[in-house]
């Protein structure tokens, strides 16, 4: 029956073409997504963008337009595609003391490591001097009174994990020393750093790096409390066509702090920087949000006891009116806390027996002060630890 053989061949022959067509065909770019299959890219690290921001805009008030910085940084950190050779990131943050520079790296490693001191945190003060770079990188061999191959760096909180960045915060950037500054130029553009004795490297290439600095803030300061005569100044500045160099999207602020921090960093290091972000102040009415923050934080330690602590309108308009110092951020709201409102807790707390049941304080303000009332309900409340 050569008729059936013929076309049994001739349909298994056609099988076969059309099958190494199929394994040659070129992905049509107009085809739509939903006749593509879909799989969901995973890359090496395990945190979740969305929770991480979830949590620093729960915590980080009225500075916006930082958290969307770092929200851009940490998409592309965790889409893995960042220079392989360079550390992940180097964001440096300027601004007034007290608004949240070193608390938004708190928040962040607590996000990511589940601890709020998981980074390594090195204080430039400390490393003013020039033979103090030896700190960094370790003491040379030989070298008297300091230890071989000791550094100041924590190389496991630098390093991360396989699944999770490290974290490196420098404090006060501007005080470095020219030789630190130079030690940091290597690691941001190689990723790695010998430890002085030859023996360890350090490795950069999984690690956030964050660097605070207060330089520019005294303009700041001077810009919002004269404004007028501040810009005239300006104005004066800008007359001068020798002068006429600033962009066009650039504000008097931007263009005053770059030429500060152009002063005081080569242009090299400045280079270098993934992004420059100021900071703003802190206004009257996030502070007042702040001090639900600090209150929740006390919280955190009473719930353990069974009790709690609520603040009444009256209370915070005390705090904020004792608290309030644009100069010193959420610093002299903190102590304002502190002086008004734990020291007569924890004079109550260490005074009373409580019965059973659930103990709450409740804080009411005064011209002269906070009144703390006890009140006992029957109602137990969870317990938490930390
Ligand atoms: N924007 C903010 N949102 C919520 N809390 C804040 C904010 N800014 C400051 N705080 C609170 O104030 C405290 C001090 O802030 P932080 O340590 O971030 O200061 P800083 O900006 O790093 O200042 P410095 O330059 O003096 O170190 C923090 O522990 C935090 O509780």
């Amino acid at each position: 029956m050569p008729f059936i053989n013929d076309k049994l061949e001739y349909y298994a022959a056609e099988r076969r073409r059309k099958e190494m067509e199929e394994k040659q065909r070129v992905p049509d770019v107009t085809d739509s997504p939903a006749d593509q299959p879909i799989r969901k890219i995973q890359t090496r690290f395990r945190f979740d963008v969305e929770e991480v921001m979830k949590r620093l805009r729960n915590r980080i008030l009225g500075q916006e337009h930082v958290l969307k910085s770092i929200e851009n940084m940490l998409k592309i950190v965790r889409a893995d595609i960042a220079d392989p050779d360079k550390p992940l990131y180097i964001g440096l943050f300027l601004g007034p003391t007290g608004v949240g520079k070193t608390e938004i790296v708190r928040v962040l490693a607590e996000a990511i490591h589940g601890s709020r001191e998981s980074f390594c945190r090195v204080d430039m003060n400390t490393l003013s001097l020039d033979h103090y770079a030896a700190a960094l990188t370790g003491a040379p061999p030989g070298y008297v009174g300091s230890r071989e191959g000791s550094t100041i760096f924590d190389k496991e909180k630098i390093e991360g994990s396989y699944s999770r960045p490290g974290i490196l915060l420098f404090d006060e950037i501007e005080k470095a020393s020219p030789q630190v500054i130079q030690t940091l130029l290597n690691v941001f553009d190689n990723g790695v750093m010998t430890i002085a004795s030859g023996e360890e490297t350090i490795d950069f290439r999984n690690t956030l790096i964050f660097m605070t600095s207060n330089l520019g803030a005294r303009e700041i300061q001077s810009f919002a409390d004269n404004k007028f005569s501040f810009l005239a100044k300006q104005a004066i500045h800008f007359l001068n066509p020798v002068n006429w160099k600033v962009k066009e999207n650039e504000t008097i602020l931007d263009h005053l702090i770059k030429r500060r921090l152009e002063s005081s960093f080569r242009p090299e290091f400045i280079n270098r920087i993934d992004d420059i972000i100021t900071f703003n102040w802190l206004t009257r009415q996030t502070l007042f949000e702040i001090i639900d923050l600090f209150t929740e934080q006390i919280n955190r330690k009473l719930r353990r006891y069974g009790c709690e602590l609520e603040l009444d309108v009256s209370a915070k308009e005390f705090l904020l009116e004792k608290g309030y110092d644009r100069k010193y951020g959420a610093r002299a709201l903190k102590r304002a806390v502190r002086k008004y409102v734990m020291v007569p807790l924890a004079e109550l707390l260490m005074e009373q027996t409580a019965p059973e049941g659930l103990v709450s304080y409740k804080a009411r303000g005064s011209m002269t002060g906070i009144e703390i009332k006890v009140m006992y309900t029957e109602i137990d409340i969870q317990t938490e630890t930390g």
